[in-house]
């Protein structure tokens, strides 16, 4: 039985079908990617999985996590499934903190959760541990500064690595990634991807990364799903559709970045 098996998932407003009958299977140690314009249906798909649809909208079909129904499951059975079984993180890291608590509060509570979880007493000594050993594996040099700050005293990238930190410390095996480096200068971009990259490898997570953008996905998941307009128009292996695109509206997606790609280049290369 696969980690996540979605069929024929749709959703709905009240006056429309926003993603129509999408399908796909995903285990331990996979990626995949999901990629479309904006508007395409990707975070619609990703929030299903976690049973988190904007108020107004409801998802058909089917959405078995780990083995469990998501689908009409009620919100606070879906709770205990956050967190330990899937995680997710958007692009907005503030999205995912506290602007009102310091950072290393905010990174004890899924430790505690985890503890919690798994029946160990956790000591104030080994809490600290934890903190560090987290901010550590996502690469933060000053961990001190950062388990003192409060969320607006750190830069975009570092609050991105927290909310990273946060999100594994709970010890999910499926990692939903939102457009995880969309708001990040182009460098800090590369190296939170690097860090996702490194981090999805060592625990062996199932990833599903969301992103507009068609080279970053390719760079980091095995297999590609292209979306456009609510439904999945093409599947396959990633450096496939990046260098043989079948569907035109793929074709589009790789004309676009490779344009956009050789337009960075001619800027790098003027003086
Ligand atoms: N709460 C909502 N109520 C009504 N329609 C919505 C709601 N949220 C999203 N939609 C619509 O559903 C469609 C898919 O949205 P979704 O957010 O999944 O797209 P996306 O591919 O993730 O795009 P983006 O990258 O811009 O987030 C869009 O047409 C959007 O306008």
């Amino acid at each position: 039985m696969s980690l996540l098996r979605l069929r024929d998932l749709t959703v709905h407003s009240a006056s429309r079908e926003l993603v129509h009958g999408v399908s796909f299977d995903l285990d331990a140690g996979q990626r995949l990617g999901l990629v479309g314009e904006s508007g395409s249906g990707k975070s619609l798909t990703a929030m299903s999985v976690m049973g988190l649809l904007p108020p107004g909208l409801s998802a058909g079909g089917s959405v078995l996590l780990d083995g469990q129904q998501v689908i009409g499951r009620p919100d606070r059975q879906m709770v205990p499934l956050r967190g330990t079984t899937a995680a997710v993180i958007f692009q907005d890291p503030r999205s995912a903190l506290d602007p009102l608590m310091r950072l290393g509060d905010q990174l004890a509570a899924p430790i505690r959760r985890r503890a919690a979880r798994d029946g160990r007493r956790l000591t104030p000594a080994a809490l600290r541990d934890s903190q560090m050993h987290w901010l550590d594996r996502v690469s933060i040099r000053d961990p001190e500064r950062i388990l003192r700050a409060w969320p607006h005293e750190v830069s975009g990238g570092q609050r991105q690595r927290v909310a990273i930190a946060m999100a594994l410390a709970c010890g999910p095996r499926l990692l939903i990634a939102d457009e995880p480096t969309t708001a990040l200068d182009v460098s800090t971009q590369a190296e939170v991807l690097d860090l996702l990259d490194g981090l999805v490898r060592e625990e062996r997570l199932a990833l599903l990364f969301i992103s507009h953008d068609l080279p970053v996905v390719s760079r980091i998941a095995d297999r590609v799903i292209v979306m456009q307009n609510g439904r999945a128009v093409e599947q396959g292996d990633a450096m496939q559709i990046f260098t043989a695109p079948r569907h035109d509206y793929t074709s589009g997606l790789v004309a676009a970045a490779q344009r956009l790609q050789a337009a960075l280049e001619d800027a790098e290369r003027r003086p």
